[in-house]
């Protein structure tokens, strides 16, 4: 697929800009908070309705401004479509797919894919269990966009029961009088949905995110994913999972009533990284921690492109200096000229002349992009 313009309105600090992609490779270069990220996260925004940097929609409208503006032409081999995301100060947001507005933001989701790297990403090894969870919700949410709306539910029934929870702890309820039972059925069959699509999903990536750790790393190392639901897994069968998952609340309702939370759940789940049998955030140093952030976002892409049946956009945020020259390599040879690639950096010197000129160059200063150098 390739993203052929994008027109940002009001979006963080652009006011009108227009860009037009002229080549597989785009490199945003500029000095630091001029707005190569805010691009990369537009573009971010339609591909999954998220921004891995955790923003509010009032984060995205610039100031004085009722709302933001994402527009956007892609080319697939189905066909031109144009995109459109409208995003508010008070959340609510409208998508519109070749001019018409969709009712469900589930059908926005799928026309354009991406994968976002970023030095953000380092916390998926260093970072809690929330860090992971997300992004593997964010990936489910591009090869099921469906998962979007089963997610949205889970958590909805969840802040319910929450809710439910904590009424019954100044009541003098036992759990048994109350209707808890009514919110654990509704927790347990969306729970089970969750659950369920992301042992799917991680058994897919594993093996493709393992076998590019192994070559990244000269073979001197094993990485291994492994998905820790809260619920016990023995079978990805859904009745099993149910049954398990109404077993643990059951017995865990009373910390549950006295805590005033809900204690099991998808909304717990963990996924283990581990290197050479160590958990990966104990094991060796920063470039290790690295290579294994790039085996993930490669195995990203490979999944995404196997599933989709075309490969995605990469968007590179400021992650390719930090990167030694041959995980650079590693991860240019992958891209190649297959995989539209946005590189955002401040200097271009960490390029070498090959890709120099063979990528589209766009300067970005204060919110503006200038496709040229020259005194402005
Ligand atoms: N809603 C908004 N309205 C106006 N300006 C905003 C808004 N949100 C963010 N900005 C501005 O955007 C700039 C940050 O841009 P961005 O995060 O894209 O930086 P960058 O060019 O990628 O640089 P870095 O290398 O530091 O990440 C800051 O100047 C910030 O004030």
């Amino acid at each position: 697929m390739y993203l052929k313009t994008l027109h940002l309105r009001h979006f963080r600090n652009y006011y009108d800009q227009r860009v037009e992609f002229t080549a597989a490779k785009t490199i945003l270069v500029g000095n630091n908070a001029q707005g190569k990220s805010n691009l990369l996260e537009a573009v971010e925004l339609l591909a999954t309705l998220r921004s891995h940097r955790m923003a509010r929609d009032r984060d995205f409208v610039q100031e004085e401004e009722p709302i933001a503006q994402i527009n956007a032409t892609l080319e697939r081999d189905t066909g031109v479509s144009d995109l459109s995301l409208i995003l508010r100060r008070n959340g609510r947001r409208t998508v519109a797919l070749n001019g018409e507005s969709l009712r469900r933001q589930m059908d926005f989701l799928g026309v354009l894919n991406a994968v976002q790297f970023s030095s953000l990403d380092l916390e998926l090894v260093r970072g809690g269990p929330e860090v992971r969870r997300n992004w593997l919700d964010t990936l489910l949410i591009q090869l099921e966009p469906v998962y979007a709306h089963i997610l949205q539910q889970y958590n909805q029934v969840l802040r319910q029961r929450n809710a439910y929870l904590k009424k019954l702890q100044d009541s003098q309820l036992t759990t048994q009088d109350s209707a808890l039972a009514i919110w654990d059925a509704q927790l347990v069959t969306t729970g089970t949905k969750v659950i369920r699509r992301r042992d799917r999903a991680l058994a897919r990536l594993a093996p493709l995110a393992t076998a590019w750790h192994t070559s990244i790393s000269g073979s001197t190392e094993v990485l291994q994913i492994n998905y820790t639901p809260n619920v016990q897994l023995m079978q990805n069968q859904p009745e099993q999972v149910q049954q398990a998952f109404l077993s643990q609340l059951q017995q865990r309702a009373v910390p549950e009533m006295y805590r005033g939370t809900t204690l099991v759940g998808p909304h717990r789940d963990e996924v283990e990284l581990t290197i050479n049998q160590t958990p990966a955030r104990q094991y060796g140093s920063q470039g290790q921690q690295r290579t294994l952030v790039l085996a993930l976002k490669l195995a990203e892409l490979q999944l995404i492109e196997e599933v989709v049946k075309e490969p995605p956009l990469l968007l590179l945020d400021d992650v390719l200096a930090e990167l030694d020259p041959s995980r650079q390599n590693q991860l240019l040879d992958t891209i190649q000229d297959r995989f539209q690639t946005l590189i955002t950096t401040t200097h271009l010197s960490s390029f070498d002349a090959q890709w120099l000129n063979s990528s589209q160059i766009l300067f970005v200063e204060q919110g503006k992009i200038f496709t040229s150098n020259a005194i402005r």
